[in-house]
C-alpha cells in the first residue's frame, strides 16, 4: 500500500526552505490579502464576516471582468476576433460563478443582517466603482454616475476614461465596418460618452448576420456571445434584487435609493438592444 497510517509521505524534493525564495503566500499577497477581512459591527457580528467576504470575492472578479473586457475591446479594435471570443468565454463563465455566488449570502437571514446592517452607514454596492466600470465597457453609460466617486481619484480617473472610451459594442460595429458590413454612419460617428441607444437602422444588418450565419460565422457567433453576456449581466442582477427583497424587503437602502424599487429598474436597461429586436425578424 503507498498510503500507510491513511498518513502521505512526503517526497524528499518538497522545498521547505523559503527565506530566500518566493513562497505561495509571498507571490499571492496573502498578508495582505488576509488581513483585509474587518468587521466593522460592535460587538462583532459573526455573519459580517460572510458579507465581506462575498463582497470581496466578488470585487477580485469584477476585477478580471474588467480586465478580459477591456482587452477584448481593444482586440475588436484592432480586428483580432479570435482573441476577443476568447476573452469574453472567460467571463461568461466568471458571470456564473458570480451568480451562483448569490445562493451563499443568500443564508443570511433579516435577522442576522439587520444585527450589523446599521453599522455600515451609507457605504453600498452602489459605490462599486468596478461594477460601475464594467458598465461602461458594456456600453450603458451615465455621467450621473460619477460624482459618487470624487473622494476617490483613481476610481474616477477610470470611469472618466472608460466614459470617454467607445464601449466594446461600439468597437464590435466599428469592426463589422471595417469587415465591409453595413453600419450607419451616424452609430460609427455617436458620442461614446453616452449610453447606447436604440437604432432600428442597425436591425436589418444584424438580420442578414443571422440569416446568412454560414457565410459571416465570425460575425455571427460574437453577436450571440454578447447576447450571452447581456444575458448573464442581468441574472447577476436579478439575483441581487431577489437577495435584496429576502434580506431588507421594501426598505430604502444605506445608499440613499429606495431600494428594490430602484433595482427592478436595472432590469429594463438593455447593453446590445438591437441583438435582441433581431430576434423578432428571424424568420419572417
Ligand atoms: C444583503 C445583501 C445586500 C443588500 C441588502 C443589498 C442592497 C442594495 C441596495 C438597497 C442597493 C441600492 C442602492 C442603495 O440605496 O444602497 C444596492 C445596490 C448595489 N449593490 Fe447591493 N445589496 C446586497 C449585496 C450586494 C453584494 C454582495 C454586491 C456585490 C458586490 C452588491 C452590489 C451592489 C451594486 C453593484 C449596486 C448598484 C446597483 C445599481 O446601480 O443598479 N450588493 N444593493
Ligand atoms: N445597500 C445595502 C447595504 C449593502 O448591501 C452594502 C453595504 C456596504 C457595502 C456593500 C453593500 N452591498 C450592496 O449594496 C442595504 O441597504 O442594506
Amino acid at each position: 500500500m503507498s498510503v500507510e497510517k491513511n498518513t502521505r509521505k512526503l517526497d524528499k524534493g518538497i522545498v521547505r526552505d523559503f527565506s530566500s525564495r518566493m513562497s505561495y503566500a509571498s507571490y499571492l499577497q496573502l498578508p495582505t490579502l488576509l488581513s483585509a477581512q474587518q468587521p466593522v459591527s460592535e460587538p462583532e457580528h459573526h455573519d459580517e464576516m460572510l458579507f465581506i467576504i462575498q463582497h470581496q470575492t466578488t470585487e477580485l472578479w469584477l476585477k478580471l471582468v474588467l480586465h478580459e473586457l477591456r482587452s477584448a475591446a481593444a482586440w475588436l479594435r484592432a480586428d483580432d476576433l479570435g482573441s476577443a471570443l476568447k476573452g469574453i468565454a472567460r467571463v461568461k463563465h466568471i458571470q456564473k460563478t458570480l451568480t451562483e455566488q448569490w445562493s451563499v449570502l443568500a443564508t443570511l437571514t433579516p435577522t442576522e443582517y439587520s444585527q450589523f446592517r446599521g453599522f455600515l452607514g451609507n457605504s453600498s454596492g452602489f459605490q462599486s466603482s468596478q461594477y460601475r466600470a464594467v458598465e461602461f465597457v458594456l456600453g450603458n453609460k451615465n455621467r450621473k454616475m460619477l460624482p459618487v466617486f470624487e473622494s476617490d481619484p483613481e476610481a474616477h480617473a477610470m470611469l472618466e476614461e472608460l466614459l470617454a472610451a467607445p464601449s466594446i459594442y461600439d468597437e464590435f460595429l466599428g469592426y463589422l465596418a471595417r469587415q465591409g458590413f453595413d453600419v450607419p454612419a451616424s452609430v460609427l460617428q455617436r458620442d461614446v460618452t453616452r449610453a447606447h441607444e436604440y437604432t432600428p437602422e442597425l436591425v436589418p444588418l444584424f438580420k442578414h448576420i443571422y440569416e446568412n450565419a454560414a457565410a459571416n460565422w465570425g460575425a455571427y457567433e460574437a453577436c450571440e456571445e454578447l447576447v450571452d453576456l447581456e444575458d448573464n449581466f442581468q441574472l447577476w442582477r436579478f439575483r441581487h434584487l431577489r437577495t435584496v427583497q429576502r434580506t431588507i424587503g421594501m426598505k430604502a437602502g444605506t445608499g440613499g435609493s429606495s431600494g428594490a424599487a430602484f433595482l427592478q429598474k436595472a432590469l429594463e436597461l438593455t447593453f446590445f438592444p438591437e441583438l435582441f429586436a433581431v430576434r423578432t425578424e428571424i424568420g419572417q
